[in-house]
């Protein structure tokens, strides 16, 4: 069995967060492990409520994984501070991990703040240069590069920008896009651009947690990264595509296996 480690935040209402991640890895038939890193108290609507977890308590999460079990790839999403970005990659140092895939996670759907402004120099300087793949929105990649990210060209600028920060491959997500949702994939020789039409739903709550997972999933099973990111994107589409009304707001995308055992990605 391939396993795979996401150390992200909670989402209670099951749409985000570790439990998108979760649903993504066993809809993948890959088998998945946890490190929350902070709990949110969430719905459909909204964040009311954050909670970081502690240095210790993070760190032993992850140590507790990797002394006793093989990990096949590690996804990471949420981090909210500094505090947290360091003890993550220092635990990722100390146990050699590999086949990381970091979700640059900085703001919800609704509007509140995963990660503190202040701390993506953070994230640019300890956790950018671990990552095997990293996967901003355009939001998250202007963050990053400090400049406008809104259309095919500027998405090609910041991959290269990313890329040169020390993420071998990089991903920057059109979901955001006006238009089509085409996703941008950098391997630090060639673009390669993945097309897709942009399905009209307002249910996309954990669009991105889904994407990130599913690629870390492919890796895990030991698909070389264009194939890991093209079966992300396939799945993520079909995800999309059956997300549901659930609670009074965005409701969330779709983990039924059957789905994803009929378009063979299983
Ligand atoms: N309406 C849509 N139709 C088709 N694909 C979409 C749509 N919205 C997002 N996607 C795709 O979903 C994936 C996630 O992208 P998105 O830009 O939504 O991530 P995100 O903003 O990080 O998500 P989140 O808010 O969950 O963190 C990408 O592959 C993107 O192209
Ligand atoms: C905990 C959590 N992680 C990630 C996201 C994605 O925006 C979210 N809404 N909540």
């Amino acid at each position: 069995m391939k396993t795979a480690l996401t150390i992200a935040g909670s989402d209670s209402s099951g749409g985000a967060g570790i439990q998108a991640d979760l649903k993504t890895f066993s809809a993948l038939g890959v088998f998945g492990m946890s490190a929350i890193t902070a709990i949110t108290a969430q719905n459909t609507c909204g964040v009311t409520e954050i909670r970081e977890m502690d240095s210790m308590i993070i760190s032993a999460q992850i140590d507790a994984v990797y002394t006793d079990i093989a990990v096949n790839a590690v996804k990471i999403g949420m981090l909210s501070s500094s505090m947290i970005i360091e003890t993550v990659a220092e635990s990722l140092e100390r146990n050699h991990a590999k086949n990381i895939v970091l979700d640059t996670v900085m703001i919800s759907k609704s509007g509140s703040y995963l990660l503190k402004p202040e701390a993506v120099d953070t994230l640019k300087r300890c956790l950018i240069p671990k990552a095997l793949i990293v996967t901003p929105n355009l939001h998250e990649a202007s963050a990053l590069v400090g400049f406008d990210v809104i259309d095919m060209k500027s998405m090609k600028k910041a991959a290269l920008v990313l890329n040169e920060m020390g993420a071998a491959y990089v991903v920057v997500k059109g979901g955001h896009l006006e238009g089509d949702a085409c996703d941008l994939l950098y391997d630090g020789k060639e673009m390669m651009v993945f097309p897709n039409k942009r399905i009209r739903t307002i249910h996309t709550h954990g669009t991105g947690c889904t994407f990130s997972s599913a690629i870390a999933a492919g890796l895990a099973k030991g698909l070389e990264i264009k194939d890991a990111v093209r079966v992300a994107k396939e799945y993520v589409t079909i995800a999309i595509k059956h997300g549901f009304s659930l609670g009074k707001g965005v409701g969330p995308t779709h983990h039924f296996y059957d789905l994803y055992k009929k378009a063979g990605l299983i």
